[in-house]
């Protein structure tokens, strides 16, 4: 018999021996199905040139796959009470390394450069994401100077499914074009409700993301082109043109100014937001911002 944490036997062993009770409130729902855990680590690829960091190992059931392909493991994770836990469930694995704290408010940078051993090894996040903290972890990510290679992550399925949409559909949103700016998104496979204790009331899926070598259109002003993107999608009922002058303003002059960057762009000012590609966005940023401004 195996003894891996993620063994449904030795999970509730666990849980009895430590008193655990699951916390809502932190996304807690455990993996309890090992050939779940080994597709994770297939799409991830990992090998003894790669370094990893996981958010919320939990008992740990994913980070021993981590830590048996990886070169290093850094698993940061917010619940005090999985210390103890931690600390038996990865006594065997010494190139596990468990920080106890919120990964939203780590400084990734400092961290990995105290942790990782060979920094200069690519790094690749592979995660059991915590449901409720999802698109913010995401973005802390892709915000982060951090060099990081490749993402295997598994999240709510439909939020899975708004990060892969593409124009004209209503999945489609800022975080889509957020994410497949920096990245191509692929779902890799789906996970049912069974895999987990305590099961979740939604499906979930495994996302692959792979780092592009440069951004997937080209923009002057990345900022101001996230600023656009995040006011087009606004109210998702209103033209762009709506939306687009709630976020500039309703001026005559600054009507004229956006009338002539559409028109400029061969974008249709009635259109909505949802059916404008990564391209046409960057071509309407770049107009109203150009290079050198
Ligand atoms: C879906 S569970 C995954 C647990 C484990 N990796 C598994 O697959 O069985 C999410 C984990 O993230 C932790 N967590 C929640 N919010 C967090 C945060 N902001 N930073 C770090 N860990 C967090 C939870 O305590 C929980 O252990």
């Amino acid at each position: 018999m195996t003894r891996e944490v993620a063994n449904p036997t030795r999970t509730k062993e666990l849980l009895k021996k430590y008193g655990f009770s699951f916390k809502k409130s932190l996304g807690q729902n455990f993996l309890t199905d090992l050939n779940i855990l080994r597709n994770i680590v297939d799409v991830a690829q990992l090998n003894e040139q790669t370094n990893v960091i996981e958010v919320g190992p939990g008992m740990g059931s994913l980070t021993e796959f981590l830590a048996r392909s990886a070169n290093q493991v850094l698993a940061f994770e917010i619940d005090q009470r999985l210390m103890e836990v931690l600390a038996e469930t990865m006594g065997p694995y010494p190139n596990v390394t468990v920080v106890n704290e919120d990964v939203l408010k780590a400084d990734l940078e400092k961290v990995t450069s105290e942790v990782f051993e060979n920094p200069e090894l690519p790094i690749k996040v592979v995660a059991n994401l915590p449901y409720y903290v999802t698109t913010p972890i995401m973005m802390h990510f892709l915000e982060a100077s951090l060099e990081i290679d490749e993402m295997v992550v598994m999240m709510q399925k439909e939020v899975a499914d708004r990060i892969t949409a593409g124009p004209g559909t209503k999945a489609y949103g800022s975080l889509s074009v957020a994410v497949q700016y920096f990245m191509e998104a692929e779902t890799a496979f789906i996970v049912p409700k069974t895999a987990f204790v305590p099961q979740p009331n939604v499906d979930s899926a495994i996302l692959h993301l792979t780092k592009r070598e440069t951004p997937a259109v080209e923009v002057y002003n990345e900022d101001k082109f996230f600023a656009l993107v995040r006011a087009s999608f606004q109210q998702r009922r209103k033209t762009l043109w709506n939306n687009l002058t709630s976020y500039f303003g309703k001026d005559e002059a600054t009507k004229e100014r956006l009338e002539a960057a559409l028109a400029a762009c061969a974008i249709d000012p009635k259109r909505r937001g949802e059916t404008l590609s990564l391209q046409e966005f960057a071509d309407l940023t770049n107009y109203l911002y150009p290079a050198n401004n």
